[in-house]
């Protein structure tokens, strides 16, 4: 049966509903039922994922930034993390002052949730007007392809945002560890919008005060086991409806793959980095200088892969469009309209993900 969540889960405040998506069987019960099932749903066409590219040569390619470098105005790691918005969208950071051991308890608690039996898992089931809980998003017909994972996702900050309903007291260390992590997230993140107002021509706090108070979201990505990995997507080409995305992924699989150079790139892990992109905010603001790069997860025959993307986002009333600073007379008109960012978002997440489409809502028509 499915329930309707009505605004104010958790009781006390008025809560947004950012989308729906259909109800789909988990992926990992279909594996867990038989490991050599892959159902019609999951199977793209042949020439759509065989054909494709892969250029894993270009890996070590990836731009690397020191953010401990940046945090005392390195120049010279300014201009490495402006490089690697204009010519990649995407980069790993190091040295980011995340303890290790709060990386690892949010992975261990992500796992322990996705171990616990199917009837204690939906229990936090996604509601028939909501992408919060667990299940799966952009599913918007019956014919669509599937991907190959299952999706839990918190709506983090603001803190009255959250539906307490969605948030497991089993295992019950969670909570603590998915705060722990997500506010250093947030902390990470403010720190990359110090230096990409800078780069975008503003004073330092420029991005932060425009965001008027940062929303985040937290999605963690399941992805079981397939015996036809190349026959099936993890999470199908897209690019983030975020301003940033900070991406813990497994320190051993390797499953993320970025759009580059004509071809797919891996983003091989670094032990303890964290993967960021530029998502689609930061495209519009920085007027097309910095893009959003597509990217796709793919999955292995013998090894689950894990991920905990952490969505920075504007609050729904925020209007973007192109910065005084990014657009200059004939030279360089805007490319983008003027949209409120939770238009925006319930546009993107109303539509199957399929690349960058859904951003042609906010490119101007000539574009
Ligand atoms: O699993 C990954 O590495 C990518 C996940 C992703 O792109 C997302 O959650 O938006
Ligand atoms: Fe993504």
């Amino acid at each position: 049966m499915e329930v309707e969540v009505g605004n104010g889960g958790n009781g006390e405040e008025e809560v947004p509903n950012w989308g729906t998506s259909l109800p789909v069987e988990s992926v990992q019960e279909i594996v867990r039922k038989d490991p050599f099932n892959v159902p019609e749903k999951y199977i793209h066409d042949l020439d759509c994922i065989q054909n494709d590219v892969v250029l894993p040569q270009l890996s070590s390619d990836i731009p690397v930034i020191d953010l401990s470098l940046l945090s005392v105005g390195d120049e010279v790691e300014l201009q490495k993390l402006d490089m690697a918005c204009s010519d990649w969208g995407f980069f790993q950071i190091i040295n980011h002052g995340i303890e290790g051991q709060i990386l690892q308890e949010v992975k261990d608690i992500a796992a322990k949730f996705f171990e616990l039996p199917i009837e204690e898992k939906k229990k936090y089931s996604m509601a028939s007007n909501d992408v919060q809980g667990y299940g799966q998003v952009y599913v918007v017909s019956e014919e669509q392809k599937l991907d190959w994972a299952d999706l839990f996702i918190l709506v983090v900050y603001p803190t009255k945002f959250r539906k307490s309903i969605f948030w497991p007291t089993s295992p019950p260390e969670f909570i603590k560890a998915i705060e722990e992590y997500s506010s250093e997230a947030n902390r990470v993140a403010k720190e990359l919008f110090s230096s990409l107002s800078i780069l975008l021509g503003m004073e330092k706090d420029s991005l932060l005060k425009l965001h008027d108070e940062v929303m985040q979201a937290m999605r963690i990505n399941f992805y079981p086991t397939c015996s036809m990995p190349d026959k099936v997507v993890g999470v199908s080409p897209h690019s983030d409806t975020s301003t940033l995305t900070v991406l813990l992924q497994d320190d051993e699989v390797t499953g993320l793959q970025i759009r580059h150079s004509g071809g797919w790139i891996p983003v091989k892990p670094i032990p303890n980095a964290l993967v960021v992109n530029v998502g689609d905010v930061i495209e519009v603001l920085s007027n097309g200088k910095y893009k959003s790069i597509e990217h796709r997860a793919m999955t292995n025959e013998s090894k689950v892969r894990m991920s905990i993307a952490s969505f920075i986002c504007p609050q729904d009333d925020v209007q973007i469009e192109p910065l005084d600073t990014m657009v200059d007379g004939a030279e360089n008109m805007p490319r983008y309209k003027r949209m409120r960012y939770g238009d925006y978002l319930r546009y993107s997440l109303k539509t199957k993900m399929d690349g960058k489409s859904h951003t042609n809502l906010i490119k101007l028509e000539d574009e």
